[in-house]
């Protein structure tokens, strides 16, 4: 079943400090959605408004139709996995047996089969884990509670690059076989840029950007060429990033080019590539990441 989450003009601040500023965009449908941001952009702060564990001082989120903030049946949809400590002194076993009696789709076949995966001992205290384990825990617990909408929230930081290739394995296995919403908070973006069927970027609280993956990468261009021909042919258009090298310029730009202005691009033997996801990100939210 797919579900449709709408977060509607959401407004969040602390003491004085606006953290999320009318952010506003739908997501709906079986899709893995990645939410881009940089320290500080509020990425946390939005996924536990989604998750219902923050209320929004203005606007509202919804799951299916239902403000999910106090409404205990959509709440329980939503599954949030951050690095957040938890009670030091409960057993692994004893995480996976709390998190079986709150999530009713909960899977203990596939959470033993994780636990193996991810090398984790179901006899180890939270305490005795090393940062990585913990990480992979919360990757576990997420996974094996298959709830519609499932957060990682930069869990992945903590694990090492072998672990975490092993993730997203699983996210794309577990999206194949159970489809459901993931939405992943990160800015390991060129590594995790392949897994993402949608793209929401953040800026200081703002929505950047919100679009199919694909259609955000083919919009990404640069323009290569004579410096005065690169120029006139941007003229208009959103510019990102411009680099000169001598007589030459590499521009940035961020939109949709027509075929005709291809040709004329071709014409003027001027070089258009396309651009990461991740240099878009570096470009859109102003310097290196
Ligand atoms: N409970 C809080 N009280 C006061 N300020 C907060 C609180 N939680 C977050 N903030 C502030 O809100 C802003 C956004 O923080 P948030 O954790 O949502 O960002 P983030 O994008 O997840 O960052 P990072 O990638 O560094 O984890 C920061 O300036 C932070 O200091």
């Amino acid at each position: 079943m797919s579900h449709k989450l709408e977060i509607k003009r959401v407004s969040k601040s602390f003491k004085k400090h606006e953290v999320i500023n009318e952010i506003d965009f739908n997501v709906e449908g079986n899709k893995i959605v990645g939410l881009i941001g940089r320290n500080g952009a509020g990425k946390t702060t939005l996924l536990s408004l989604i998750a219902g564990l923050k209320q929004s001082d203005q606007g509202e989120i919804t799951l299916d139709g239902e403000p999910i903030f106090e409404n205990q049946s959509r709440m329980q949809q939503v599954m949030f996995l951050s690095d957040s400590q938890r009670d030091q002194s409960l057993k692994v076993r004893e995480m996976l047996d709390m998190t079986e009696t709150f999530r009713p789709n909960f899977d203990r076949i596939y959470a033993d089969e994780l636990i193996k995966t991810f090398n984790l001992s179901t006899k180890k205290s939270m305490s005795e884990l090393s940062k990585g384990m913990r990480s992979a825990l919360q990757v576990v617990l997420g996974l094996a509670s298959r709830a519609p909408i499932t957060i990682f929230d930069e869990v992945y930081t903590g694990m090492d690059a072998p672990t975490r290739k092993k993730f997203y394995n699983e996210v794309l296995d577990e999206q194949a076989e159970h489809p459901r919403m993931f939405i992943l908070s990160t800015h390991l973006v060129s590594e995790m840029d392949y897994l993402f069927d949608e793209i929401v970027m953040i800026h200081q609280g703002k929505l950047l950007l919100h679009d199919e993956y694909e259609a955000m990468t083919l919009k990404g261009q640069t323009v290569i060429g004579e410096a005065n021909a690169v120029d006139q042919f941007v003229s208009g258009k959103k510019v990102l990033n411009e680099q000169r090298l001598g007589p030459t310029k590499s521009v940035t730009i961020y939109g949709e080019l027509s075929e005709e202005e291809r040709q004329k691009a071709k014409k003027q033997e001027l070089e258009i590539g396309n651009v990461s996801l991740q240099d878009l990100f570096i470009h859109l939210t102003g310097g290196e990441a």
